[in-house]
């Protein structure tokens, strides 16, 4: 192996308790600057206890009648009164405290269970699932919430799980819209894409990679939603359609209140006050929890790329005989074989528009073709074809793409499903993006690999070790109990590549892997590619924008623009004897340090390509 393991994540590794500590300091800092989430946290701790100390608390069992002393106002032995029947009124609160926190709890689990698996179904599958199923939503939405719960207590009767039920029912729908709305671009993100080529099925993408990462909002929408519940739970108690007389809650005591209101006004301040607090206090303590996640949150960098002028001119190459040369130039038994794929994006007048036009190239075995050319020109949609991973409205119209000779276009997402991870693997461009920030990256690991077939989790984490010995990390078995975060980017870019190995592929896509890297990290990584590339002899499709890391990794290059394959030849070819003006203006446009320019040149200054030849 002529790559040497860069040092720079050991260091990281070794600040992770130093940045784990300074994240807990800050989080502290943040709470203590937030008073009223400090109050929040004070006012539900009171209750707990109340609810769990309540039979040591309390100076009375609830149910206690004192039949000498009904509605007595605050005497010593009742501090806050007794109702009609004698029952003391403080113990009734602080027994009405379990009743707040077992509804509310019930009835907000039951809300996320139903509502979270459903809105990250609709959200994931998209189409006509999320069409059909947000209208169902918008019904379900637009039906009274206490209506629903009348309905529910109708049907089966009076009690606390009918309440927890009916309640949780009433919430749902908000939890599946949240989670909807977030797993729509959850889905999208790099680390889900990467999940997905590896191999893994929708059902462990979904709820081990996505749901993890709704954690943070969940919480937020749960402690919101506790205190609803309680408000519900008082409205439906005072209703007289909550608990039976004989269960203390704070709803039930409003409604005895409701009705001694002339000759007792009193019986009503001290549930009246503790349900207004405890919602209060979820709430705060839900904004708490907001503010903290918010402050944490990264600031994910965007690249953005300019676009080049269109090409205009004159060649004497024509599109006819380019294609020719690529199929030409082909091994004898290629791991992946593009015949004409045209690629087109569906416009909602109906008309389409085409991407990526008649493009037809291989790629052999042990050979790593670079896919070239501006940004816009149909790189990453020629590589999402292969993956099976073209947005929605965007497909492959013609063509063929065949992988180790099975046919991938037309292929049902199981088939493809198999065939991702164990034929096809792919490491994309932010290495922390790749990777789902709540796992571990032993978890990354050994997740693909028993998706593949590893016999036991210990089976498993030893193959995970190997692999990312083989990817040039030390002390595996310590760094994979890591977190991504724990990992510099050169580290985690290899652990992505360690994930795509996963399921010994045969072909490797690698789009923009090491662009976001820097200088030397990018070395280091490509030297570990030239290296995996003759060790494990898979093809390997390299897309990128950097003609230096063409030159230093490819062996063969294909230019595109503007979806036309316009040249494809072996690298010293390109590089020395360009065939196509554009390609030549292309490498003309590379900025060099030889030269003494006022301004960098571009592609517009150099640019003689036929109208004809780009089809534009
Ligand atoms: N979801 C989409 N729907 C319709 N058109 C799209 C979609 N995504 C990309 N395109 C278009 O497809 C064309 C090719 O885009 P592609 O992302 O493949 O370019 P690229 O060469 O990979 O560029 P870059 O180097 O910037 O990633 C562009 O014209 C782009 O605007």
């Amino acid at each position: 192996m002529t790559s040497t393991p860069p040092t720079v994540g050991a260091p990281a590794a070794e600040a992770a308790p130093r940045k784990q500590a300074r994240t807990l300091r800050q989080a502290w800092r943040r709470l203590s600057t937030q008073p009223s989430t400090l109050f929040g946290v004070v006012v539900l701790a009171v209750v707990a206890l109340c609810a769990v100390l309540a039979p040591l608390i309390a100076p009375y069992a609830p149910e206690a009648t004192d039949f000498t002393a009904p509605l007595s106002g605050p005497t010593a032995a009742h501090p806050l009164g007794t109702d009609d029947l004698g029952r003391d009124l403080l113990s009734q609160l602080i027994y009405g405290a379990q009743t707040a926190l077992v509804v509310a709890g019930g009835s907000v689990l039951v809300a996320m269970v139903i509502g979270v698996p459903l809105g990250l179904v609709l959200g994931y599958k998209g189409g006509w699932y999320d069409r059909i199923g947000s209208r169902g939503l918008d019904v379900a939405d637009a039906l009274p919430g206490l209506m629903v719960g009348f309905v529910v207590i109708a049907i089966l009767g009076r009690g606390m799980g009918t309440l927890i039920v009916a309640i949780g029912l009433i919430f749902c729908m908000n939890f599946a819209r949240m989670t909807r709305a977030i797993t729509l671009s959850e889905r999208k993100k790099l680390y889900v894409e990467s999940a997905r080529v590896s191999g893994l099925r929708e059902r462990q993408v979904l709820f081990g990679h996505v749901l993890p990462n709704l954690a943070g909002p969940l919480a937020v929408q749960g402690a919101v939603f506790l205190g609803s519940a309680i408000k519900v739970e008082a409205a439906l108690s005072f209703l007289g359609l909550g608990l039976g007389d004989d269960q203390p809650s704070w709803g039930g005591m409003l409604g005895v209140a409701a009705q001694h209101q002339a000759d007792n006004p009193f019986m009503a301040v001290a549930p009246g006050v503790a349900i207004v607090l405890t919602v209060l206090a979820f709430n705060l303590v839900g904004d708490g929890i907001n503010d903290a996640l918010s402050g944490r949150r990264r600031v994910r960098r965007t690249k953005v790329l300019g676009r080049a002028v269109p090409p205009r001119g004159e060649s004497d190459l024509t599109l006819a005989s380019v294609r020719a040369a690529a199929q030409e130039a082909d091994g004898p038994a290629p791991v992946l074989e593009l015949r004409g794929v045209t690629i087109v994006a569906d416009r909602p007048d109906g008309e389409t528009m085409t991407l990526v036009d008649d493009v037809s190239f291989t790629v052999g075995r042990g050979e790593i073709l670079g896919l070239l050319g501006e940004s816009g020109s149909g790189k990453s949609m020629l590589a999402r074809s292969v993956l099976g991973l073209l947005p929605a409205g965007v497909r492959v119209a013609s063509g063929s793409i065949r992988l180790q000779g099975r046919e991938l276009v037309g292929c049902d997402e199981r088939t493809l499903r198999t065939l991702r991870g164990s034929g096809l693997g792919a490491v994309f461009q932010n290495p922390q993006a790749n990777l789902s920030p709540v796992h571990t990256v032993g978890r990354h690991l050994t997740d693909v690999l028993r998706a593949h077939g590893a016999s036991s989790r210990s089976a498993a984490r030893t193959r995970a070790a190997e692999l990312l010995t083989l990817v040039g990390v030390d002390e595996a078995p310590r760094r994979l109990k890591q977190y991504p975060y724990q990992f510099s980017g050169g580290m985690a870019q290899r652990v992505a590549i360690a994930i795509a190995l996963a399921g010994e592929p045969e072909l490797l896509v690698l789009d923009e892997a090491t662009s976001a890297l820097d200088v030397t990290t990018q070395s280091q990584v490509l030297d570990l590619v030239l290296d995996l590339r003759d060790r494990l002899g898979m093809g390997i499709v390299n897309i990128t924008h950097d003609l230096g890391v063409a030159a230093e990794t490819c062996d063969r290059l294909a230019i595109l623009c503007r979806g036309d394959l316009l040249e494809v030849g072996d690298v010293e070819q390109v590089f020395d004897r360009p065939r196509h003006p554009y390609t030549a203006a292309l490498l003309a446009a590379h900025p060099s340090a030889d030269h003494d320019v006022d301004r960098l040149p571009t592609i517009a200054d150099h640019l003689v390509v036929d109208g004809a030849l780009t089809g534009k």
